[in-house]
């Protein structure tokens, strides 16, 4: 896989304020990376420096050639919105699309991306009369006009409806099928979760990790809570027999299955019924909470 883009060793700082911390990582081609991290962490920042719009210490490449501030050639390949799209609201959507669309040939682009994202009804209308859903999913479109290889997305579902979340969802997904590489920011993360394949993680300006959700999803250990006919008894016996559990809920993180068999066969012998088992596997949100604030975690032991 060739590399789609690099960042080396960036630095930012704003006043005393450290935005980037010596940032390296790389984006291979067509894979769909989500950019994420508690707010302030430097996710805007990066993107900003990625597309030259701001001045870093360190170096940018885009397929092997540098960008900065002041070197933009590069960023014809790509595709990006960052923050609000800018919108002109006496245009229509088409007009925007008109507007930002290389070549001659670009009315098939457009009717495709139209079509893609199901704006047909109000294309043809003022973005004055356009919702903040509508105006995003615009912003997103201009991103795309152009057939870029790489596209840099800050937030792109921030204001979208369900439905509009799954076509946004559905054409990063297609185009990425293609060999379109993707960079994305979002807080939304069941949403991001379904979409990317790789995982950058930020906080205080660092790369705290650079992953895939499964390998830091495998990384935690599964909580399990076990329903019986009388909870809190059952937790009272089974903290009495050295096992430490919460006061009113049994339920605990998973060394192995043996442990669970142990814990049900202890149940079952003390006279409880058990009504349900329930194994919960470690999701993205789940998993930067544990990354991010491992003291925060008060939901009971180890069995
Ligand atoms: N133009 C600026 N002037 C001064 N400080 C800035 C500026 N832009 C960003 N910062 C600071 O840099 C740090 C990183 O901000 P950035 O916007 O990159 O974070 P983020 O991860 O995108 O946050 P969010 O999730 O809230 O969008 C923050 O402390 C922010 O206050």
């Amino acid at each position: 896989m060739t590399t789609e883009l690099k960042v080396s060793h960036l630095n930012k700082k704003y006043r005393t304020k450290k935005a980037l911390d010596d940032v390296s990582f790389e984006v291979k081609s067509g894979q769909i990376v989500g950019l994420v991290g508690p707010n302030g962490s430097g996710k805007t920042t990066l993107m900003k420096a990625a597309l030259g719009l701001i001045k870093v210490d360190g170096e940018v490449e885009i397929q092997g050639e540098p960008v900065t501030f002041s070197k933009h050639k590069q960023l014809e390949k790509v595709g990006q919105l960052i923050e609000y799209p800018a919108i002109y609201p006496f245009l229509t959507g088409y007009d925007h699309l008109k507007m930002f669309a290389d070549g001659k040939e670009n009315k098939a682009r457009i009717d495709d991306l139209v079509q893609d994202l199901g704006m047909q009804d109000y294309i043809k209308n003022r973005a004055k009369s356009y919702s903040l859903g509508m105006k995003q999913k615009l912003g997103i479109a201009m991103a795309l006009i152009n057939n870029p290889s790489l596209v840099i997305l800050d937030e792109p579902m921030n204001g979208l409806d369900p439905h509009a979340v799954i076509e946004v969802r559905q054409l990063i997904q297609k185009l990425a099928k293609q060999g379109v590489t993707f960079l994305i920011s979002s807080h939304i993360l069941s949403e991001l979760e379904k979409v990317i394949d790789h995982l950058i993680i930020f906080n205080e300006g660092k790369v705290v990790r650079d992953t895939t959700p499964q390998e830091l999803n495998g990384s935690y250990k599964i909580r399990v809570v076990i329903k019986t006919n009388d909870d809190r008894a059952a937790c009272e016996t089974l903290n009495n027999a050295g096992f430490k559990m919460p006061k009113t809920k049994v339920s605990f993180l998973l060394k192995d299955d043996t442990t669970l068999a142990v814990v049900i066969k202890f149940l079952v012998e003390q006279g409880f019924d058990i009504l349900d088992v329930d194994k919960q596997a470690s999701d993205l949100e789940s998993s930067l909470m544990k990354l991010l604030y491992p003291n925060e975690s008060t939901q009971g032991g180890e069995a």
